[in-house]
């Protein structure tokens, strides 16, 4: 029966691969799945799972909106595209940082507590494929900021006078320091998450949650092994 298969929704990029072994380890047989073929759907009639392959920023709509059960979404997407899902694990791969970052040559001053002084920076331009995040940051701290949504290479705009500053996500800070930037605060840190559809989890509770379930098992004895998990 039709409703008897799960869709699960898997981000193209970054963090494709990682998702296809976590799944595989516990017996979704998706192996086969992958980003070089310009397929988008696959059927798994074995495992009574549907894969589709979503842009990762997207991953939050089709399973908001039902048209996947489960997803797995970087928290930063989380948080930027807000949508209405249940998150349901923290899968503890896709590790990445989030934040603010200016020219060498511009950085503020520094405070007594070693933090720089972000002060000076009320109502300058961000830059950022996250203005949600961006504005929540610094409105927490009592600041406003004029966010410019940019769709990639955020690291470009100030270099060429678009922005004062980025908010961006940093993983090996390649890219910041091959750009001349420097971190001037911390935002949060995000890895990657499995998120339900809020009435899916209702109705194949029991599905959704030995998926969970053997995705945290599989976790655990790879954390217990001293491997990575990943
Ligand atoms: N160095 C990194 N840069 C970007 N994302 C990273 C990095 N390390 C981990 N990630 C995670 O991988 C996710 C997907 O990143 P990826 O670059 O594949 O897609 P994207 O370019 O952000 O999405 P889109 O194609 O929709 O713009 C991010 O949301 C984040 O959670
Ligand atoms: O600290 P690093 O290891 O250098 O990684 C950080 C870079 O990776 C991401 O860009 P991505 O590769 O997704 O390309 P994009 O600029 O098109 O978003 C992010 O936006 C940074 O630019």
């Amino acid at each position: 029966m039709e409703n008897d298969f799960l869709t699960i929704a898997l981000p193209k990029g970054k963090l494709l691969i990682d998702s296809i072994q976590r799944l595989s380890r516990i017996g979704i047989d998706c192996d086969h799945v992958n980003e070089d073929s310009r397929k988008l759907f696959y059927d798994l009639p074995q495992s009574k799972v549907k894969i589709i392959i979503c842009r990762a920023t997207d991953i939050p709509t089709y399973v908001e909106y039902g048209a996947a059960d489960l997803g797995i979404a970087g928290k930063d997407t989380l948080l930027e595209e807000n949508k209405d899902v249940i998150e349901l694990l923290d899968l503890k791969f896709g590790y990445c940082r989030f934040v603010v970052a200016m020219p060498e040559g511009s950085v503020p001053p520094k405070l007594p507590n070693g933090e720089y002084d972000l002060s000076g920076l009320n109502h300058q331009r961000v830059a950022t494929k996250f203005p949600r995040v961006a504005e929540t940051f610094f409105s927490e701290i009592g600041m406003q900021v004029n966010p410019i949504k940019l769709h990639g290479n955020i690291e470009l705009a100030p270099c060429v006078g678009l922005a004062e500053m980025i908010v961006d996500i940093v993983s090996t800070g390649k890219t910041l320091r091959e750009n001349h930037l420097v971190e001037v605060a911390p935002i949060l840190d995000a890895t990657s998450r499995l998120i339900a559809n809020r009435v899916a989890y209702r109705m194949k509770y029991e599905r959704i949650m030995d998926i969970a379930g053997k995705l945290r098992n599989d976790m655990n004895e790879v954390a217990n092994e001293g491997g990575s998990s990943t």
